[in-house]
């Protein structure tokens, strides 16, 4: 059981935006993807959620092809946060989040629906204040989590439960704070046993949350493993083009990378950064 994607290609604009590629997201982990601008990650999302069709190649959700899904039996087994979140119509946030359930297959009565709603708002930090306003006046970081409300409420109790949830930069408008406390969820949902993707820019969120780590460069999959191998200094220079230091936590559990700046800043810049890589080398 498994979401896999073998062999797939799409092409738009006369251009190989994803190229040939090979992944799967399984039950229990979480996975982030990762690239620079452009390199094809949402487009990515969007194919393994069936939204996109791909050009080439095959995706098999659970051991049968996507296509063979149908809408409904699809928002049953899979929950989907995308990049554009504005809602244009004058509904409040509580009313988002319902949508969330408006699928014919996961209607439930009334009582365990607003259930549902209350524990979703309350998972994302949200209160009574929040649901009542209309979405468009809310801020941008509620305006985020109102949407992750409306996929965490898709999901029902066992056995009802969402198999796989694809979030597209969950925590973009987000505090620091929240930044981790969603990722903390991310992470519960997938210890619950859901297969978990999450598209993040934040290199330190993918090396502490995450299981495994997809790292995209135009169009194409270069590397995917546990995010301590993966994320190199020298990997995350030539992939991002950013000079980093990694800097290990006491007692092996695990590290973070410290940004310096971009790669394209001159090593005669750099001097006072060597100061500090090697202060931090020395104390470790
Ligand atoms: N339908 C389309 N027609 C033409 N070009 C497209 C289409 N869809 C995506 N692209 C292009 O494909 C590239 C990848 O887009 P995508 O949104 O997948 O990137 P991304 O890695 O998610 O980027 P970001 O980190 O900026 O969100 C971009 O250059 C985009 O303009």
């Amino acid at each position: 059981m498994s979401l896999v994607l073998s062999d797939v290609s799409f092409i738009a604009g006369g251009r190989k935006i994803l190229d040939k590629i090979y992944l799967d997201l399984n039950p229990g982990e979480l996975l982030a993807v990762i690239g620079p601008n452009g390199s094809g990650k949402s487009t990515l999302l969007k194919i393994l959620s069936g939204e996109l069709k791909p050009s080439s190649g095959h995706i098999l959700l659970d051991g049968k092809s996507l296509d063979q899904y149908s809408p409904a039996e699809l928002s049953m087994r899979r929950s989907v946060l995308s990049q554009e979140s504005e809602v244009r119509f004058p509904f409040t946030s509580e009313e988002v989040v319902r949508l969330g359930r408006s699928g014919d297959t996961l209607r439930v009565p009334k009582q365990i629906e607003d259930t549902l709603v209350n524990r979703s708002f309350f998972k994302v930090d949200l209160d009574e204040r929040h649901k009542q306003t209309l979405f468009p006046l809310l801020s941008g970081g509620e305006k985020q989590r109102s949407q992750l409300a409306r996929v965490l409420v898709q999901d029902a109790d066992p056995p009802n439960r969402q198999r796989y949830v694809l979030l597209d930069e969950p925590g973009a408008s987000l505090d620091p704070n929240r930044q981790h406390r969603i990722l903390i969820l991310a992470s519960e949902l997938a210890s619950e046993g859901r297969g978990v993707l999450v598209i993040l820019h934040d290199l330190n969120l993918a090396l502490r949350y995450a299981d495994r780590v997809a790292v995209f460069n135009d169009g194409k999959l270069k590397e995917c493993g546990k995010p301590e191998q993966v994320l190199s200094e020298n990997f995350v220079n030539k992939i991002f083009k950013l000079r980093t230091i990694k800097i290990p936590f006491p007692e092996g559990k695990g590290s973070f990378l410290l940004p310096l700046g971009p790669s394209e800043i001159e090593e005669s810049n750099l001097s006072h950064i060597k100061i500090i890589q090697e202060n931090f080398r020395k104390k470790i």
